[in-house]
């Protein structure tokens, strides 16, 4: 219980709406219990009463019939608003475990999140949080109603005879108890191996969705869809088996129900033959009986499902237990001197290997820099290193004469634009997607921009409000690369940082692109990462990586 408490714990702000829904499951089920319970002894009542003409007369049908009637309308507006309201209520909290999870999520990134795929940090966020579910509506509700119902029906037909009460008061708690107890146990590992089963299907699937145009490429379809079928297969066959324990827990509990009625008919004939109990309430014990059951009947499939509801709560608090590497102050800082980029002697690593050893760079405010280097001699990781994403082991890096760790985040990322590799674009508009570096960024400083970055004839008649695509998928590389620029282009910071811009762009273009980076905002830093060396003459100084060492 003690990985599920978390959560339980998050139910606080929600509470009222807990309550009242379980207020109103009581509500329905006492409804359901007093209906079934007031019509057999009103069945038995009546037929007793007609055996003669002066009984017949002397009953009174009004009153009972009116109970009925109004156990019968409370049961179906309860069953009604109860639904509203619990659903209501998980709703609310998975809305609130979703953002709480996010929350957790975010400032992890990259570092932390890298051995993850986004796919299975996806299925956490969405499927793992509706599994708990399952915690509050069909365990800690319906447990809480049927403890309550259990305790005020056994009251009650205790009133009628004590010995009745205990008999029903012991049955249900043994069949609420310890039939629950063996859903679980017969369930908790399948339901455990149901959660990965269940993942990695969604996994296989959306990569098979995903890289359909390479598999049929390269023939390889037959084989994906052969790993599907098998994945698929494993979660059925565990479907089918928890299936078969839903089928043996309902059996016990329906033997159960049976048996305590059985019970209860044996006890109330031998109270009725020695004139304690009057023969009309036989009836009304038996339908007591056989009704309370309903409180207990749902906790088996709950509680058979508890494993798959903590192996969904362990991976949630997989993720929520990291904390980041990367720990913001609160407090802002003055920036000294706006635009400038150092590295003083800076060593780094993602892991065992040196990426970057003794790297110093001095950037001054205003100036245009190039960095160049083979293929993974570190460019981007100064790129990381300078927006915080990561960090370094050895020197000292600044951002505007100030340390990057003392900086508060939004501090920093107001220091500079970056356009990283690969360009993230997001499903939607032009302009939404150029207004996420600038929300107040007007249609015409939009439109001047793409002018001058050679972009006015793709905007085609819809204009900004052209449809990008899933990631961009509706533009061609080129054009993703140069939106993307604009988008660092939009943002009004000191520094810009462009990491291969020209990148898949022809000569024309690209020549168009770099003018328009110079010239948009001729004070800011610029800090271009290129494999081009043609035109590095333009730049003010150009800095030469090799294998993580700063060449001259
Ligand atoms: N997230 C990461 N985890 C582990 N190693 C990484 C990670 N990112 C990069 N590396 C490694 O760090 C080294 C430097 O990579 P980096 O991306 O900085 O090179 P680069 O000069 O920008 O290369 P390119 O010109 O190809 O973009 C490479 O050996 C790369 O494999």
């Amino acid at each position: 219980m003690t990985v599920l408490m978390p959560f339980i714990r998050l139910m606080k702000p929600h509470l009222w709406w807990v309550l009242f829904g379980s207020f109103l499951g009581l509500v329905t089920l006492l409804s359901s219990i007093g209906l079934l319970t007031l019509s057999g002894w009103f069945i038995s009542a009546t037929a007793l009463a007609g055996v003669s003409v002066v009984s017949a007369q002397a009953f009174n049908y009004m009153t009972p019939g009116g109970g009925v009637r109004g156990f019968a309308i409370a049961r179906t507006a309860g069953r009604y608003f109860e639904r509203v309201t619990t659903h209501e209520a998980t709703f609310r909290l998975l809305a609130q475990l979703r953002s709480w999870f996010y929350a957790h999520l975010e400032p992890l990134n990259p570092a932390r999140l890298r051995h993850y795929r986004t796919a299975d940090l996806l299925n956490r966020l969405i499927t793992d949080i509706n599994s708990l579910d399952n915690l509050y509506l069909r365990v800690l509700s319906p447990s809480l109603v049927a403890l309550v119902t259990g305790i005020l029906v056994s009251l009650f037909l205790g009133w009628v005879a004590p010995s009745l009460g205990t008999l029903l008061f012991v049955a249900l708690l043994v069949s609420g108890l310890l039939i629950p107890m063996l859903g679980h146990k017969l369930g908790a590992v399948t339901g455990r191996e149901m959660v990965g089963y269940a993942s990695s299907l969604r996994l296989r699937t959306l990569s098979y969705v995903q890289g359909m145009a390479e598999l049929h490429v390269y023939s390889a379809l037959n084989q994906q869809q052969q790993e599907l079928q098998q994945s698929q297969q494993t979660l059925l066959q565990a479907q089918l088996r928890m299936s078969l324990v839903s089928g043996v827990t309902a059996a016990l509990m329906t033997l159960a129900a049976g048996l305590t009625t059985l019970l209860a008919l044996m006890i109330g004939v031998n109270l009725v033959t020695t004139e304690q109990l009057s023969p009309a309430w036989l009836a009304l014990v038996v339908f007591c009986v056989l009704a309370s059951f309903e409180a207990v009947a749902s906790l088996p499939l709950a509680y058979q499902y508890l494993g798959k509801t903590r192996a969904a709560a362990e991976n949630l608090q997989e993720i929520t237990s990291q904390r980041s590497d990367m720990l913001f102050p609160k407090e802002s800082v003055l920036v000294t001197s706006p635009g400038e980029i150092q590295l003083d002697q800076v060593d780094f690593a993602y892991d065992a290997t040196l990426v970057l050893q003794g790297v110093s760079i001095q950037v001054n405010p205003g100036e245009k820099v190039a960095l160049v280097g083979h293929t993974g001699s570190g460019k981007s990781s100064i790129i990381n290193l300078l927006s915080r994403f990561w960090q370094y082991q050895q020197g000292r890096v600044l951002v505007g004469g100030v340390a990057v760790e003392s900086y508060p985040e939004q501090q920093l990322r107001d220091q500079m634009a970056v356009l990283s590799q690969p360009v993230q674009l997001f499903a939607g508009s032009i302009r939404s997607n150029l207004q996420l570096a600038d929300p107040e960024a007007t249609d015409e400083q939009m439109l001047e921009l793409l002018e001058q970055l050679g972009m006015t004839e793709m905007l085609g008649d819809d204009g900004l409000n052209r449809e990008v695509g899933e990631g961009g998928n509706r533009l061609s590389g080129g054009q993703r690369k140069r939106l993307g620029i604009a988008r660092a282009m939009l943002k009004a910071a000191p520094i810009l940082i462009l990491d291969e811009p020209t990148e898949g762009l022809d000569i024309h273009t690209a020549t168009q692109v770099m003018n328009a980076v110079f010239s948009y905002r001729p004070g800011q830093t610029l800090l271009i990462i290129t494999h081009h060396l043609q035109g590095l003459d333009r730049y003010d100084q150009v800095i030469r990586l090799n294998q993580g060492r700063r060449l001259d």
